[in-house]
């Protein structure tokens, strides 16, 4: 198998329950719900992405040929110390799409916890440490259980009740961004106030300006 990779950096992961860990975030390209042009961008599947997940040309990004070389390259971005705890976040585009168990024996080897973000529409292989599921309103749900589900809101046509019984540790709910972020924070948090078992997650990279 090889990869396809836009870009691989490290820094805190911004968002959910692991926010302000140190990480290498390797972000897949491609993706099954929308082609990432903004073209097409209104018959999407999923229609509110922030993410540029097109090509191979972002820093740290290219093709690897073997799981191996992508682990020496995320190996590479990993600036801190060698006996830290090393930590992975395998987002895009749709990581599923190319994550394999060959990709997570070969990040393991070198050491790395193992994260994905992924679209929940795709089964996760074996060797993923932490799974952060990410419904989209009109994709069906194959990942029913894992370690948080973090649902954008509001989505017109995905209520939080019609996955909050899924079999997650943690609920998150994530103010959709774009032209109306205060809106959707506000909606979000009257959710939480009302809804305990729900709890706010911002994108704090957004907010302090990292990557
Ligand atoms: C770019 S996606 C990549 C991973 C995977 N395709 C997914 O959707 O979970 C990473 C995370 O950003 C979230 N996200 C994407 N666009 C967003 C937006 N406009 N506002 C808030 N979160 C967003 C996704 O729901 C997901 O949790
Ligand atoms: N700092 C930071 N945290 C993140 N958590 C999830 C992200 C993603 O795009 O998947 C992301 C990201 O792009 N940056
Ligand atoms: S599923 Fe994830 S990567 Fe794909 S378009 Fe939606 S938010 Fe972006
Ligand atoms: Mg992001």
């Amino acid at each position: 198998m090889s990869y396809r990779v836009k870009e691989i950096f490290y820094t805190l992961q911004g968002e959910g329950a692991r926010a302000g860990r140190a990480a290498v975030f390797c972000r897949f390209a491609g993706c099954n719900l929308w082609s990432g042009q903004e073209r097409h961008r209104p018959t999407a599947i999923c229609q509110f992405c922030d993410t540029d997940f097109v090509g191979t040309d972002g820093p740290g990004g290219g093709k690897f040929s073997t799981a191996d070389e992508l682990a020496a390259a995320v190996e590479t971005a990993w600036a801190g110390n060698s006996t830290d705890r090393r930590y992975v976040v395998c987002t895009g585009g749709e990581p599923l799409l190319q994550l394999d168990e060959q990709a997570c024996a070969a990040l393991r080897e070198r050491g790395f916890e193992i994260a994905i973000e992924t679209n929940g529409t795709i089964e996760v292989p074996s060797g993923v440490d932490w799974i952060c599921v990410s419904p989209k309103d009109g994709a069906a749900l194959v990942v029913h259980s894992g370690d948080e589900l973090k649902l954008v809101f509001p989505q017109a046509g995905l209520q939080p009740a019609e996955v909050s019984e899924l079999d997650f540790e943690h609920f998150y709910l994530q103010p959709m961004d774009g032209e109306h972020r205060a809106e959707a924070t506000e909606q979000a948090v009257a959710y939480c106030l009302e809804h305990p078992s729900w709890q706010l997650s911002l994108q704090t990279h957004k907010l302090i300006g990292i990557p």
